[in-house]
């Protein structure tokens, strides 16, 4: 009973009046949108995507792309504007879905930034080793090399430095300055400008098809789709870590006058402009140079290499370096308050939550998360690291949407005020209820119920979906094919058995339109990505989070110790005074 009272345990936020509010304009927070969303993505990742998945076709990818992070970013926004505190998908399921939901979330977005942190140093470090001429690469493998399918070949001295730096620096009291964010954000956009005014010169369509006979073996087949489905869906997940990154708008919500309107404004002008960035500079990259061409850690130096543009080549190295030198600071900035706040709410150590100052996460917290991210940077594989990251996005994505449609379907308070509390709702009730007519106005306790219902089984079929998607090779592609079609039309009847539900009067400022449509097809999208990811790198993230759960239910059975331990003791306490008297 405690067990299930604690796992359900709902945090209250109350809006503090007498925090001073900041008045942090529009265009600031769009422009810290961006500064977290353009980075990794857009100059390292998409040579991969490009080299390996897609070829000149990743402009479907991104599309894609665009509409499942389109979507979960609606369900986003709508959260945003409910709950008006600083926070992250972890304070939104806090609020909405519980204790247990809120660990599940916080401890997977650890990982999620700690995969973001190691990765954006690799990134970092590869640049740094075009400069040098692979003389780094060269020395580290020089020392030791490895060849396990998920370790990178050589150990990454240089990331790992990086990042120990960057702890230091978080651990000595650096603050995040949004007026270093602004700079390094206007930066880097005058350097994406720079690469489509100068790569627009020298496009030509002919390397969208450049036939099978000149690509070089490994490559795939040529022309504009040269490699398969499966390698835009793969690519697609990857431009969805591309596009993420509203995660620097929203923890300032809190913060900002009348962030209600804003910071759902802000999220949806930085992810347009996200968008066009993306379409352009890849339809512009692919459009220079083949496709096969392009370096995998560096393709837009590799590009204007080609052309022997020197200039516009140092261009893009500094303000790439300087993008990544700004992602890999604001994914550090944002490790430590996550542990920090889970251990504020009693879901972590509670040493962790010690601070020595009001403003600042504990230093303990800020050396351990830098380490571990550091020793990921050194060991692990860049591919590998990314995949990590892209499953944690895409559960945040999921629970966000979920969110979304337990608040259009919660039981109005009117409801509760009248005493439908639901002990008399039952399976039968709910399909009844269904037919009956005339509907019901007003969501009430019954109507909850069906809604969460009918989700619970959404989620299921979609998770079952994704699953054996994944053993496709086993699978006659015939049975695959009934099987995708059954499942679809149950999905589809789930969501209609939702949509017939009443839904909430409650009004915020801020609703996602064609609820539960939007948020059930971005909850699919984001299943059906995760299960393109490799399966051991899914087996990882089930690791971390079996370990997560350890730590969890360990704490959760100290408390429930403790608190009987002290209810025991004041027992007996009483029961001597008594015997005193
Ligand atoms: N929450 C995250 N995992 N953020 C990763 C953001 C990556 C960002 N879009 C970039 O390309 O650099």
């Amino acid at each position: 009973m405690y067990l299930l009272e604690r796992l359900k345990r709902r945090r209250v936020i109350t809006t503090d009046d007498s925090k001073p509010k900041n008045y942090v304009r529009i265009h600031s927070l769009i422009i810290m949108g961006l500064g977290g969303s353009l980075g990794l993505g857009i100059y390292v990742l998409v040579g991969q995507v490009v080299l390996q998945m897609t070829g000149p076709a990743i402009t479907v990818s991104v599309t894609i792309a665009v509409l499942a992070s389109l979507f979960a970013v609606l369900c986003i926004a709508e959260l945003s504007s409910r709950v008006p505190h600083s926070g992250s998908a972890y304070i939104y399921s806090y609020v909405i879905m519980g204790e247990f939901v809120a660990f599940t979330v916080g401890w997977s977005m650890l990982l999620e930034y700690m995969t973001s942190t190691a990765s954006a140093a690799r990134g970092l470090s590869s640049y740094l080793n075009v400069l040098l001429d692979d003389k780094l690469s060269n020395a580290f493998q020089s020392i030791l090399t490895l060849n396990c399918s998920f370790t990178s070949t050589y150990l990454d001295f240089l990331s790992f430095a990086l990042i120990l730096l960057g702890s230091c620096l978080l651990a000595c009291g650096a603050k995040q300055s949004m007026w270093l964010n602004l700079v390094l954000t206007i930066i880097n956009l005058i350097t994406i400008c720079i690469i489509i005014i100068a790569g627009t010169t020298f496009s030509d369509m002919k390397n969208w098809s450049r036939s099978s006979s000149e690509v070089p073996i490994g490559a795939g087949s040529g022309g504009y789709f040269p490699y398969t489905l499966e390698g835009l869906f793969r690519g697609a997940a990857i431009c969805v870590f591309g596009i993420v990154g509203l995660n620097c708008i929203t923890p300032l919500n809190g913060d900002v006058i009348n962030s209600n309107h804003y910071v759902p404004m802000a999220i949806f002008i930085s992810m347009l402009i996200v968008f066009c960035t993306y379409f352009v500079v890849t339809n512009i990259l692919t459009a220079m140079i083949p496709y096969y061409l392009l370096n995998p850690f560096t393709p837009i130096v590799s590009a204007f290499k080609y052309y022997n543009l020197d200039s516009v080549c140092w261009c893009v190295i500094v303000g790439s370096v300087l993008a990544l030198i700004m992602s890999l600071l604001n994914f550090m900035f944002s490790m430590p308050p996550i542990m920090h706040a889970m251990a504020e709410d009693a879901l972590m150590f509670k040493c962790f939550a010690y601070t020595q100052s009001l403003t600042r996460a504990s230093m303990i917290v800020t050396v351990l998360t830098g380490i571990m991210a550091a020793f990921l940077a050194l060991i692990i594989s860049f591919d590998f690291l990314i995949e990590l990251s892209i499953i944690g996005v895409m559960l945040a994505y999921t629970i966000v949407a979920i969110g979304v449609i337990l608040m259009h379907y919660k039981v109005d308070d009117v409801d509760n005020a009248a005493g439908n509390n639901g002990k008399d709702i039952n399976f039968k009730r709910a399909m009844s209820q269904i037919v009956k007519k005339p509907r019901e106005k007003r969501s009430n306790a019954l109507s909850q119920y069906t809604a969460r219902m009918f989700l619970y089984i959404f989620l299921l079929l979609s998770a079952s979906f994704c699953v054996v998607l994944k053993f496709r090779p086993v699978i006659h592609d015939l049975w695959l094919i009934m099987l995708a079609a059954s499942i679809g039309i149950l999905n589809i009847l789930c969501i209609i058995m939702i949509n017939l539900q009443p839904k909430s009067t409650d009004f915020p400022p801020f609703k996602a339109p064609c609820v539960p449509v939007i948020p059930c097809v971005s909850i699919w999208l984001n299943l059906f990505l995760v299960s393109k990811m490799s399966g051991s790198a899914c087996i990882a993230y089930l690791f971390w989070m079996i370990i997560g759960y350890i730590i969890y239910f360990g704490q959760v059975t100290a408390d429930f110790l403790g608190k009987n331990l002290t209810r025991k003791v004041a027992k007996e306490m009483i029961s001597n005074l008594k015997f005193v008297v």
